[in-house]
């Protein structure tokens, strides 16, 4: 991976994440492009990562061995059509752009080697998860870039068919964000049963890491650890009784399924 020199396409908050991993994996600043029209910006990234930006997505790509398109999904077609024709054929194409299918990029990049991929924001801390899938052009030797890449962030799953992204997007990719609600409300309920508000925030965020560690690392899963926090006629059944009264898990159903369809609708919306 060392060797391997990657332009980000837009410096938000996905591609921040991903240049942090990368660098905290020990990826040299010096491998590492990105471009952003922001020129704020531009100075907080380069400041936070040792990298070189640039205003031009042009100047950004040139050089690359793997281009990673991490714009909104809104502005990727104008993005693209802009940059076709500073794209060299063997240059890897990535993005993690939900929404956004393989046949869109090629209708607006030209016929070429690209891998379409959902991770998330805990690529931050190098605890991401992402789901791949590569378009027919991809060769081996880029297969594992994309993987070495994703990898140095996180899990990276493969996958045979690309409408299953619409899934991990509404899995993992928006996921971050299902906890991050869970424990807002955990925190604001405390704070009304009592608790100071820190207290209540570090209760609750000290939680959700214990248990997200049970969770990956003690090889039990969730429904058996659930049962052994959960005594008979005690405080937690009557929690989760609560929760299941209300519906939780068709709730977190719907959730979900609104999310993948919203990435499907994307796909339409945004594709031509
Ligand atoms: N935020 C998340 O948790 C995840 C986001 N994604 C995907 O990552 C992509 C980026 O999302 P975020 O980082 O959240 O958005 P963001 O808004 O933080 O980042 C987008 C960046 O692109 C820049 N930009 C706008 N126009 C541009 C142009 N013409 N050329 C170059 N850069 C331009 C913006 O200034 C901004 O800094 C999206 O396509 C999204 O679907 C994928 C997985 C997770
Ligand atoms: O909300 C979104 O559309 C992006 C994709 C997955 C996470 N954030």
């Amino acid at each position: 991976m060392s060797d391997t020199r990657i332009a980000f396409i837009g410096a938000g908050n996905m591609a921040a994440s991903l240049i942090g991993g990368l660098r905290a994996q020990g990826l040299p600043a010096t491998a590492i492009r990105a471009s952003d029209p922001g020129a704020e910006r531009r100075a907080l990234i380069a400041a936070e990562h040792g990298i070189e930006l640039f205003a031009d997505n042009a100047e950004a790509a040139a050089g690359a061995d793997v281009v990673v398109l991490a714009v909104k999904p809104q502005v990727m077609k104008a993005v693209c059509q802009a940059l076709a024709i500073h794209l060299r054929p063997e240059q890897l194409i990535v993005s993690i752009a939900a929404g956004i299918t393989c046949a869109s990029l090629e209708a607006w990049l030209g016929e070429r080697p690209v891998v379409r991929c959902m991770p998330n924001t805990p690529a931050l801390l190098r605890q991401g998860v992402s789901g791949l899938f590569a378009n027919p052009r991809v060769s081996a030797a880029q297969r594992q870039q994309a993987e070495q890449l994703l990898g140095a962030v996180g899990l990276a799953l493969w996958l045979d068919e690309e409408r299953l992204i619409d899934a991990v997007t509404a899995v993992s990719g928006s996921g971050p964000a299902y906890f991050f609600l869970l424990m807002e409300a955990m925190t604001a309920a405390g704070e009304r049963l009592g608790l100071p508000h820190d207290s209540a925030a570090q209760l609750t965020l000290q939680t959700a890491l214990g248990a997200a560690r049970m969770a990956t690392e003690s090889g039990v899963d969730a429904a058996e650890l659930r049962r052994r926090v959960t005594s008979p006629n005690g405080t937690t059944e009557a929690a989760i009784n609560t929760f299941q009264a209300g519906g939780f898990e068709a709730l977190v159903q719907q959730a979900l399924d609104a999310a993948a369809r919203r990435s499907a609708e994307l796909a339409e919306q945004l594709g031509r």
